[in-house]
């Protein structure tokens, strides 16, 4: 299972396999030892429709910069972690064969997520569809409003787990915990090891499934024999 803590998702811009970056740009530097995205994908990261996705934060007037730095921060560590293995789904998307589920976020990196966002706007609580993509970017569907964000998302959990369908799980963990993903970070990759307690805990699961399973078995066929 080595595979599932060093690995990249199937999708549009991930690389095959993970290994170091050197010139990874800005937000996206703290993936430089070991990623998935490249050099282009971690600078496209940082531009206003850029030719990743199209994808325009401005679809209800002018994203804050404080709040745009924490959707830059979400796309440097969508494009480029190597440790979202325990959470890639297959799926059946025009766009990519893999996506990430539930990945548990910390609870600080939501929260600040939603303050620096909270008086901006927005007409969609799940970013990935029903878009208007007539012109080329994303506008707002015509039987949408532009509305406030805390509107739209009246918690903190609900715009973490909402916005990408549910990439993200919401967790009252903290950056110190080891249980929980972290999208700011200095240094080394802190959610390497949390990608292996989550590993670690699945096949623990599935062997205690496994073992319950036999068990059950074995009892039946001997009342049956008896
Ligand atoms: N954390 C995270 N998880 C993600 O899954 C994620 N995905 C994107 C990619 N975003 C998008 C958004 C819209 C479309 C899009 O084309 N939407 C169409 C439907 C396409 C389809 O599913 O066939 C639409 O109807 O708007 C593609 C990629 C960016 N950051 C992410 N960040």
């Amino acid at each position: 299972q080595q595979d599932k803590l060093n690995m990249c998702m199937s999708a549009t811009h991930h690389k095959e396999k993970p290994g170091p970056e050197g010139d990874l740009y800005y937000q996206c530097a703290p993936w430089r030892e070991n990623a998935c995205c490249t050099a282009n994908t971690s600078t496209a990261a940082h531009n206003d429709s850029s030719y990743l996705y199209n994808f325009n934060w401005n679809h209800c007037g002018v994203m804050s910069e404080k709040c745009k730095k924490h959707f830059i921060q979400d796309t440097c560590f969508y494009e480029c972690s190597p440790h979202l293995g325990p959470w890639v789904q297959k799926v059946d998307q025009s766009w990519r064969r893999e996506r990430i589920l539930d990945v548990p976020l910390c609870k600080e990196d939501c929260h600040t997520w939603f303050e620096d966002c909270k008086d901006d706007f927005t007409c969609k609580t799940d970013w990935h569809k029903g878009w208007d993509w007539t012109s080329g970017v994303n506008k707002c569907p015509a039987d949408s409003k532009c509305r406030k964000w805390t509107e739209v998302y009246p918690t903190a959990k609900s715009m973490c787990e909402q916005i990408w369908s549910k990439s993200y799980l919401y967790t009252t963990h903290s950056k110190t915990s080891g249980r929980c993903m972290q999208l700011w970070f200095t240094g080394e990759n802190p959610n390497k090891k949390v990608a292996e307690y989550y590993l670690n805990n699945a096949q623990q699961h599935q062997s205690f499934a496994l073992t319950t399973l036999l068990l059950m078995a074995c009892a039946f066929l001997s009342v049956m024999v008896y």
